[in-house]
């Protein structure tokens, strides 16, 4: 038996590394559980119906955590800020646990729920791409950097997009649509109503019938965990109103209604043709959420599944500790 030339070795030796890392790293695919755990879809839309029907605003709040885990850092887990919709994505998961023990990762979890929230807010339906895996560390301090702030420029917000791998202003648009439902504490804009950057004077961007009742919502030196709708129009429903809200100038975060306000800025046209065409935004909204779902996923042997989505396995101790938070 003769050894094999140097050359094959080392053709064999790149080949498996790419095959292995194919595997490591492997593609997500939209029939990920069609074995293992079939209805993991279904019952993660029915938590959420049930969960609809004594709190209108969940399926805004676990698409936030879902967005807050696609961008932070690389070996983030499920994080998130306001630590809204935690109980009832533990709800899901011991569902799934019990159906399908230690099979669909918190990472998925939230991707569907993402989705389904979306769905049944009468906002568009799309197929989700999953096999992701949780990971096994968390970094608040990096996870904070890159989400983005209500108080982020433009060109803030656009750095925080590309630096995660978002890079067209297309994605940044199209996924603040989100802002078409859910709410808002008031210390998250409430800079906007009395004297902003230091003029003593309200944000000029801001429609001044709207300043008003935000006001009354938020008076000056007031509790600052005040909650309002993000869209005064159509709170509960997934539509294109942020965007009509945008050009009568009634967005209620900074960061809202800079992609409207900001003179001369190429977000400018996108938010027009949102405006005018719902099933656009709903277009590029889908296809920027699965951009979004992408990012940095943990796939294959990497990471782990996860029995307790608050908590690294092995990890003994049970609160938010390890989830990232943002503003
Ligand atoms: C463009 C940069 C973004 C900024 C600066 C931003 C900022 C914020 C802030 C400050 C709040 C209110 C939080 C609170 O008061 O507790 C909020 C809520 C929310 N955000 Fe964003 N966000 C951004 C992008 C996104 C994206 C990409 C999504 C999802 C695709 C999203 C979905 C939501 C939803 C649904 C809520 C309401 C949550 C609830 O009612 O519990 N946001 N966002
Ligand atoms: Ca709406």
């Amino acid at each position: 038996m003769h050894s094999p030339s140097p050359l094959v070795v080392i053709f064999g030796l790149a080949y498996g590394i790419l095959i292995g890392g194919w595997f490591a790293n492997g593609q997500l695919s939209s029939t990920f559980y069609d074995q293992t755990c079939p209805y993991a879809s279904c019952i993660i839309r029915e938590v959420i119906k049930q969960a609809l029907e004594s709190d209108p605003r969940i399926g805004a709040s676990l698409i936030r955590l879902h967005f807050h885990d696609c961008f932070s850092e690389k070996e983030a887990i499920a994080n998130n800020n306001s630590a809204r919709g935690f109980d009832v994505v533990d709800t899901m998961k011991a569902k799934l646990e019990s159906i399908c023990p230690a099979t669909v990762s918190c990472a998925d979890i939230l991707t569907i729920a993402a989705q389904q929230s979306v769905s049944l807010a009468e906002g568009p339906s799309w197929t989700n791409l999953l096999g992701r895996r949780d990971s096994t560390t968390a970094n608040r301090t990096l996870a904070n950097l890159n989400i983005p702030s209500p108080f982020d420029t433009l060109d803030g917000l656009k750095f925080k997009f590309t630096n995660v791998g978002l890079n067209n202003n297309t994605d940044l648009v199209a996924l603040s649509g989100a802002h078409t439902f859910g709410r808002a504490q008031c210390r998250t804009f409430s800079n906007r109503l009395y004297d902003f950057n230091n003029t003593g004077l309200p944000d000029p961007t801001l429609n001044t019938t709207y300043l008003q009742t935000l006001r009354q919502i938020c008076p000056q030196g007031g509790n600052g965990s005040v909650i309002t709708n993000l869209d005064f129009t159509t709170p509960n429903a997934f539509d294109n109103n942020y965007f009509s809200n945008l050009l009568s100038n009634e967005g209620l975060l900074q960061s809202d209604q800079e992609l409207f306000s900001t003179a001369g800025a190429d977000t400018v046209d996108i938010v027009n043709n949102f405006s005018a065409n719902q099933s656009a935004f709903f277009d590029s909204f889908v296809e920027s959420m699965i951009s979004m779902g992408n990012l940095s996923v943990l796939t294959g042997t990497d990471g782990e599944i996860r029995l307790n989505c608050r908590v690294v396995n092995g990890n003994s101790t049970t609160d938010d500790s390890l989830l990232v938070s943002s503003i």
